[in-house]
């Protein structure tokens, strides 16, 4: 037997794994049914390969799934055609390209500099009487076991509408707006989205808070799947923000075909919103040596 089948066999099922225990209404996965799956005792040697391919990190599994289809070129078949862009809201024609393209864009000063700074006191106020939680540990371990219990030290609130957070800071709930509606209009127009969204205030304290390279979901070009993530906003509330303060967005853009990978680092400053195509670009924060406040909205 050609061992990449048994491998792309056992990722093909990895895959699915990942997927079931990620979506509550998804059916049971049938090996997870205790009594289909063999004793200790009925597995042989040649089954070692499994062993080995249960080691496999979120990262090693999407490289090999860029490795036969570049992610953007998935991504590219959820994009609407005939896109009115002089029917934005907040998005531009070059936006729009620019996602279509390269796979991210930015926009600045999306929000008002006196909201920004109500969020920034409220999000601050927030981690500092322990109201966020730390966003790596125990809990999000067992929701995302690929990831490194240390790849981020930022604290995180959900802040969806409806939210009893959104009634206690109004600047808050005009932000998660934006989001919600403005920019939430125009992504359906561009992109074939199912309506979903969830939304997270982010606070990286000073002390080189970081978020390692990682994607915020796997590349599809199914239109039916409600569980990946299509479109990452980002919107960041640091209005002093100087070089040195650390905690940039860097994305990694892959480019298409042998092209080398490109590190853009985009500063965090008040107002700044990044957009990218959440199953297609790698990013990391760069350690943060100020206080660092971002909203990240994700659409599905
Ligand atoms: O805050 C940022 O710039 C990025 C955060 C991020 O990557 C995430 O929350 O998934
Ligand atoms: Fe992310």
């Amino acid at each position: 037997m050609d061992p990449t089948d048994s491998h792309d066999d056992a990722l093909a099922n990895r895959i699915m794994r990942y997927a079931s225990s990620k979506s509550s209404d998804l059916p049971a996965f049938p090996s997870d049914d205790a009594d289909s799956l063999r004793s200790d005792n009925e597995y042989e040697e040649g089954d070692e390969e499994v062993e080995e391919v249960e080691e496999i990190s979120e990262m090693d599994l999407l490289q090999h799934l860029d490795a036969s289809m570049p992610p953007i070129f998935l991504a590219q078949e959820l994009f609407n055609e005939d896109v009115d862009s002089k029917s934005f809201n907040v998005l531009t024609a070059d936006n729009g390209n620019e996602l279509f393209h390269k796979g991210y864009t930015c926009l600045e000063d999306v929000i008002d500099p006196a909201m920004i700074q109500a969020v920034r006191e409220w999000g601050t106020h927030m981690f500092k009487t322990g109201q966020m939680d730390r966003a790596s540990g125990k809990h999000n371990q067992e929701e995302d076991p690929f990831r490194e219990g240390s790849a981020r030290g930022d604290y995180t609130i959900w802040v969806s509408p409806g939210s009893k957070f959104l009634e206690q800071s109004p600047a808050l709930n005009q932000c998660v707006e934006w989001f919600s509606k403005r920019l939430h209009e125009d992504l359906v127009k561009l992109v074939h989205l199912h309506g979903q969204a969830e939304y997270q205030l982010a606070y990286y304290p000073p002390d080189s808070s970081h978020y390692e390279r990682h994607r915020d979901s796997f590349p599809t070009n199914d239109r039916e799947d409600r569980d990946q993530r299509r479109i990452t906003a980002i919107v960041y509330f640091n209005p002093d923000w100087k070089q040195g303060d650390g905690g940039e967005l860097r994305i990694f853009d892959k480019g298409l075909g042998d092209e080398e990978e490109k590190q853009i680092d985009i500063a965090p400053k008040a107002g700044h919103c990044v957009l990218f195509l959440s199953g297609v670009m790698d990013h990391a924060v760069l350690p943060s040596f100020n206080e660092r406040i971002a909203l990240t909205s994700w659409y599905r």
